[in-house]
């Protein structure tokens, strides 16, 4: 059963990249299909608008709730799972990427301005799985972005799209700390050798300079994700 994802947006050409590399290769294999709508093609009104100002006064626009129902209800199954980018959400991650990679079907409403109307997020939350997800404590323009960066993690994950899953073992954040450095042709480069266990061939050797090497490395730039931490 393939992955189905819907993306709702205002700007559907933030999401071509998703046809090019991996993305792409996923979708021609039937692993996955992405499908892209324009939020505006669910309004109704001459303007086709999709905001209107905040109650209870503040800057910037909110957006209304109305063409976010016609459009969610348009592409929902009791199956689905509504994800909603906000810089408020719970984090995302690699455990949650995984989760959502296992998914049968999962809407995207990417918002702009300062939000959608929260009555959306209550609307569908009593029917399907509703996440609102940050990916970082940041302030973007609006969730395509978010979706972009949480589409990649997931899909990445479905099985039999990456072409060796056994590199999916090793990757940062799935094992404790960061990954080791890595190294490629030429030996030298620019007065600059590659670490000379690396090229001895002991395989042993070069695992424990590997772990010394994802230790010293995360202590350096993410010691929050030190053992005991
Ligand atoms: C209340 O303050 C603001 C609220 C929203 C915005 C812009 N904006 C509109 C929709 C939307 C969806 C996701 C994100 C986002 C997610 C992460 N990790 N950073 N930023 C940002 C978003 C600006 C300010």
């Amino acid at each position: 059963m393939p992955l189905r994802i819907d993306v709702i947006t205002i700007f559907p050409d933030y999401f071509a990249p998703l046809q090019l590399s991996l993305m792409g290769k996923a979708q021609q294999s039937g692993l996955v299909t992405i499908a892209i709508h324009d939020l505006r093609e669910f309004t109704s009104d001459r303007h086709r608008s999709v905001d209107d100002t905040p109650y209870g006064g503040g800057a910037g626009m909110v957006m209304t709730p109305e063409p976010w129902g016609q459009a969610i209800d348009a592409v929902v199954t009791d199956q689905s799972t509504l994800i909603v980018p906000t810089p408020a959400g719970k984090l995302f991650s690699q455990p949650v990427a995984a989760e959502l990679a296992h998914s049968t079907h999962l809407i995207f409403a990417c918002g702009r301005y300062e939000g959608i109307d929260q009555r959306v997020v209550e609307y569908y939350r009593p029917r399907i799985d509703v996440r609102e997800l940050s990916i970082g404590d940041y302030v973007l323009a609006g969730g395509d972005v978010a979706t972009l960066a949480m589409i990649e993690a997931s899909v990445r994950l479905v099985p039999g799209v990456l072409g060796n899953p056994e590199s999916l073992v090793e990757e940062s954040h799935q094992l404790p700390g960061v990954e080791y450095p890595s190294y490629t042709k030429p030996p030298t480069w620019r007065g600059l050798d590659v670490p000379e266990v690396l090229l001895s061939g002991h395989h042993d050797q070069i695992a424990r300079w590997r772990a010394e090497q994802s230790t010293i490395r995360t202590t350096h730039n993410r010691p929050d994700l030190l053992p005991g931490s």
